[in-house]
Formats: C-alpha cells, structure tokens, sequence
C-alpha cells in the first residue's frame, strides 16, 4: 500500500507554497518531511490528508485517488496534527470511546489496544480526567493514542514530538517502529532529525516550498558537503533565502 505524490503544487491563494513535488512512500517505512519554518511541510501534509485540494498533480494511496474517491482515500488514513484537537467536555476514557464508535472499531479488541498505548504513555491512571488538567505533552500523547488506535494503513503524523519528555520519545519512536514492522505506510514531519535517523527510511528535505534533497541523512550531508551537522544546514538555507 503505497503513498503516491505525483508533481503536486499547491498553496493557499495565488502564490505555490509547494511546487512540483514527487514522492513515494512504500507499505512498511517512514518518510520524513524535514526543512526550516514556512519551508511547506503542514502544507505537503494538508494536501495527503484531504484538507487543501491540489492546483495540479495527484495524491493516491493504494490506488486510490484523493480527489476521486476522496471517501475511501480519507478512510485508510489516520492523522496527527501539530496542535491537538482535543474535546474539553470529555474525559480521557471518553476520548478514547469516541474514537472507537467512530472508527466502528472491535470494541473488546480496541479497549485491549488503548490499554496498551496508556500504559506506554503512562496515562492509564488519568483516564476520568478532563483535558483542563492535562498538560502539553498529554494532550500530544491524547492525539496519538487516539490516532493508533483507529489502526489504518497510511499514518500522517505532522511533527510529533514537540512537548513530549524524552520517555515519550523514545516510547514513541518505539511504537512508530512497530508501526512499520506490521506494514503502515507513514509521512511524517520533524524537527526532530539526529534522533529520527533510527526509523526514518526517507528523508525529504523541502526548501521553500520544493524537495531539495530526497534520501537518507548522508545524501542531505552529501549535498552540503561545506556543512558540519544539520544545524549548519539549516544556517545555510536560511542565509539563501535571505539571499534572494
Ligand atoms: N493558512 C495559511 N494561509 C496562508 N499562508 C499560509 C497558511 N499557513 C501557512 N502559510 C504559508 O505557507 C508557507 C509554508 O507554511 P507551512 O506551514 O507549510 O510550513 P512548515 O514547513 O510546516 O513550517 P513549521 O516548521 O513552522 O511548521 C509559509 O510561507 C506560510 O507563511
């Protein structure tokens, strides 16, 4: 079940914030989306999650069309925003039952699952507290719990691991590379980039709105072969596009 982008431009008004982009990402790896602030990652992610309609190009997943048969393509994914979108009058456990009805989810099985990915995130304790008392990270580990648990194919997870402790990093990195193993299809954006060499497959490095360089972490190193760490890298975008 493969993710396919095929020249894809698009923006929010007149202007391409993304231009022209081309990517696949096979059944059973991780493709990230790395680049500065503004470079297009939330908006390549918008595009494959159905929330912006392309000016050209297409965007399939196992053949199916996301403009043709947008209800079956919206089906087989799940999505994690940057900022939760978290329901302030339900409870934890409520969250978690919503998603289940609205998934049509195995109920018996799903509970067992949602068990699991609390404990993991070490949240199986505050299942009747309402969001006001969670914290930044729990409200990130809400949405990804919730996420995981509606168990589709193509998983598109935009920038993860903003507020989470290193435990739920290493936790989460853990249950992405689980992920994989048992055959999802997953794009994901960060800024988390030493770390995600373990479990990324792909790396898109996007700049201004195109890919610049597509591959592992040693072809971004081989493209800035003046640069010492990726820091250095990101300095020397940002200079050109001061540049320009
Ligand atoms: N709702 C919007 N309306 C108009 N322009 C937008 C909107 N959202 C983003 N943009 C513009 O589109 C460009 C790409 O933004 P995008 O959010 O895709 O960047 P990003 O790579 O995800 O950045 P970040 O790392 O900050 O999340 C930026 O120039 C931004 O100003």
């Amino acid at each position: 079940m493969t993710l396919e982008v095929t020249h894809l431009t698009g923006g929010y008004s007149q202007v391409n914030t993304i231009k022209d982009l081309n990517f696949t990402v096979p059944s059973g790896s991780l493709t990230a989306l790395i680049g500065l602030n503004g470079s297009g990652k939330t908006t390549t992610i918008n595009h494959v999650i159905g929330l912006m309609t392309a000016k050209s190009g297409t965007i399939s997943f196992d053949g199916l069309d996301s403009q043709k048969e947008a209800i079956q393509y919206q089906n087989s994914l799940a999505y994690i925003p940057e900022l939760p979108v978290i329901y302030d009058d339900l409870t934890l456990r409520e969250h978690i039952q919503t998603t289940i009805s609205a998934y049509h989810l195995d109920a018996q099985k799903a509970e067992q699952e949602a068990e699991r990915l609390l404990t993991i995130f070490r949240l199986s304790d505050k299942q009747d507290w309402f969001p006001i008392d969670f914290s930044k990270g729990m409200r990130q580990k809400v949405m990804i719990v919730t996420a995981f648990l509606a168990d589709k194919p193509l998983l598109v997870i935009d920038e993860p691991f903003i507020g989470l402790d290193p435990l739920a990093v290493a936790d989460l990195i853990e249950l992405l590379q689980e992920k994989k193993a048992a055959g999802k299809t997953i794009l994901m954006s960060t800024h988390v980039i030493e770390e995600a060499e373990q479990f990324v497959d792909d790396f898109l490095l996007i700049d201004q709105g195109k890919i610049r360089v597509q591959g592992k972490l040693k072809d971004i190193f081989k493209a800035f072969p003046k640069q010492k760490n990726i820091n250095e890298i990101y300095f020397r975008l940002a200079k050109e596009v001061e540049h320009e």
